[in-house]
């Protein structure tokens, strides 16, 4: 009997090194579809890739029975696997995420005609609610047919997804070093209609919020604060500037204050948050891992986004304890100091500011309003900062 099929939207980091990984453990023959004509070249070349663990041993597991779509160039190819799919998964980052309605959604309709079996979607993102995001780009592309079938059969969980991937060059492009931390957890369903299939290493978990709260507002935060301060001292890696006295007790002064908050808001015991934090510190210092500040770093206008690592987090500490957080104002600061020309987005930031001066575009990003106390306590921390 043939192996089921799961489609991996992004071939790259994330998509081999993860998702694509457990989805092979869990014994689907995974169609990766990307747009990078190389890398879809070379999966269907060698139909198999190593992943490495980053730890002493290097074990190394071989991903077999593996196949690529390039979707630009073969879009019905793609829209013919979406019919057949039983779970699809995303990790080609949030701004990226809406290009992939289109086919998903002519996907859906094939299935609507010949198909009447359950599919799961699930965006891999580091981002909230990024399945059902995408529900909301699909939607409005279905027929009436399309929106039946989709109601009765398909459906989106959100998820959060945590395991450090780096950039990395090797002789084999496919090639992929991981570091051996992973969780990736899934929100079930409400309705009892359709189950989520079962994959090794998956959490099923009723409430996606504390989960997705506590990674982006710890793992992504500490990572993007370690990344901001490396950048403005001119060191390349995370290892480097975490082992730098006053990046850690930047960003663990970060990361003191999303863990009040995620404490307060959550009831999660004191003692386990701060021994989560540690365990994420060391995760930074991994010395088998090379990633770089400019890797974590990246897409600083989606980093100091309302919904996103730095601003929820420090507008609800707000609310949350009536006094604004010191720390987490800086690492906003430091992320509008993010001068990497490398990036669009912070080409595009740097711009802004000269264009349309510092208030302004504090304001523009991060949606922070002006005359309040957050917003002056950003301002104060950039102009001391640059
Ligand atoms: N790398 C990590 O440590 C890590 C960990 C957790 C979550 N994430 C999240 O996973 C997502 C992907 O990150 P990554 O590090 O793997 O990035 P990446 O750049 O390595 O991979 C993204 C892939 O998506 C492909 N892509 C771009 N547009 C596409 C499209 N329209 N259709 C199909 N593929 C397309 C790119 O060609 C690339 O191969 C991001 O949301 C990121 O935040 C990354
Ligand atoms: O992927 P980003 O750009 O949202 O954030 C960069 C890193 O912090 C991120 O990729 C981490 O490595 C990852 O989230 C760890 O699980």
């Amino acid at each position: 009997m043939s192996k089921p099929i799961a489609i991996q939207f992004g071939a790259g980091n994330i998509g081999r090194g993860f998702i694509g990984w457990l989805l092979h453990e869990s014994g689907y023959h995974v169609i990766f579809s990307d747009v990078n004509a190389d890398l879809v070249d070379e999966i269907n070349r060698q139909k198999q890739y190593d992943v490495i663990l980053a730890e002493e041993n290097q074990t190394t597991t071989v991903i077999n029975d593996i196949s690529a779509i390039n979707s630009q160039k073969n879009p019905e190819q793609l829209q013919a696997a979406i019919k057949e799919a039983e779970i699809i998964t995303t990790a080609v980052g949030p701004t990226v995420l809406p290009y992939l309605a289109e086919n998903l959604a002519a996907g859906i309709e094939l299935r609507a005609n010949e198909q009447p079996s359950s599919l799961v979607i699930i965006a891999c993102e580091n981002m909230i609610g990024g399945s059902e995001s995408l529900k909301e780009a699909v939607y409005p592309l279905l027929s009436d047919k399309g929106v039946a079938y989709a109601d009765k059969y398909v459906r989106f969980p959100n998820a959060a997804v945590d395991r450090i991937v780096p950039d990395q060059h090797h002789d084999n492009p496919l090639t992929v070093m991981v570091e051996p931390f992973y969780e990736w957890v899934v929100e079930k369903p409400k309705d009892e209609g359709i189950t989520i299939p079962t994959i090794s290493g998956m959490k099923l978990v009723d409430d996606l919020e504390p989960y997705i709260e506590r990674k982006l507002f710890t793992v992504n935060t500490g990572h993007a604060v370690t990344a901001y301060l490396g950048y403005m001292k001119e060191i390349e890696s995370i290892e480097d500037a975490i082992h730098n006295e006053r990046i850690l007790f930047a960003v663990r002064s970060a990361l003191e204050e999303t863990g009040a908050l995620l404490i307060k808001k959550y009831q999660f015991s004191k003692k386990e948050h701060e021994e989560y934090i540690d365990k994420i510190i060391n995760r930074f210092k991994n010395p088998y891992i090379s990633d770089y500040v400019v890797r974590v770093g990246r897409s600083p206008i989606r980093k100091i986004g309302a919904n996103d690592r730095f601003v929820m987090p420090a507008k609800q500490y707000v609310e949350a304890f009536n006094t604004t957080p010191k720390a987490l104002s800086h690492a906003i600061a430091a992320a509008l100091l993010f001068t990497y020309d490398g990036d669009h987005e912070a080409n595009d930031l740097q711009k802004a500011i000269k264009e349309n001066g510092l208030d302004a575009t504090i304001t523009a990003y991060t949606g922070i309003e002006p005359y309040t106390k957050l917003f002056e306590e950003v301002k104060e921390a950039y102009l001391e900062l640059a």
